[in-house]
């Protein structure tokens, strides 16, 4: 029979290999952070970012007025597929080269200014985290030079 003392001496030492095992392994795999589009959401995610940025690019006088005669579905679906590619999602952007589209709007700093703060106010009414928003600007921001012609 085992003692009482012995036993319970026992099951703390169970208990002390099993914590150094269970902590040992997090350490070895930790957490992965989640992908920037596991953070936006995904495909639907993105979508739904993107309506909202629509409604607000409407209301914007700094840019609505480039907007007149767009084909708003194929846009929505367009921008989507783009940004989730860019944020490392399984989508391809099948849509014309950033430049070719972009080459007769003679876009200002002040109008790409304005679009990027629609997208960032889109996000936050989507409680996109702070830290995801930024990373996605980021990727943004080499488009830069093709969107403006320059
Ligand atoms: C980060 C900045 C931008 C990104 C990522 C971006 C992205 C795109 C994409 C993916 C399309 C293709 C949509 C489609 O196939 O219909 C597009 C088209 C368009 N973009 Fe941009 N854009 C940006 C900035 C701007 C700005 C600042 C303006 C104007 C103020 C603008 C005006 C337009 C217009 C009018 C179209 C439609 C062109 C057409 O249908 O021929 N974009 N953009």
């Amino acid at each position: 029979m085992t003692h009482p003392v012995n036993g319970n001496t026992a099951f703390k030492s169970f208990l002390m290999v099993a914590a150094l095992l269970l902590g040992g392994c997090q350490i070895l795999n930790p957490q992965p952070e989640p992908s920037l589009y596991q953070q936006l959401g995904e495909r639907a995610g993105i979508a739904k970012v993107v309506e909202d940025l629509l409604y607000l690019i409407v209301e914007d006088e700094r840019i609505n007025h480039q907007f007149k005669g767009v084909d708003v579905v194929q846009f929505h679906r367009n921008l989507t597929d783009q940004l989730c590619q860019l944020s490392g999602g399984p989508c391809t952007y099948s849509g014309r080269e950033m430049r070719e589209l972009h080459a007769d709007m003679a876009i200002t700093n002040t109008q790409f200014n304005a679009l990027a703060e629609n997208l960032i106010l889109a996000m936050e009414e989507n409680g996109i985290p702070t830290g995801a928003q930024n990373r996605l600007i980021k990727r943004l921001l080499p488009l830069y030079p093709d969107i403006r012609n320059l």
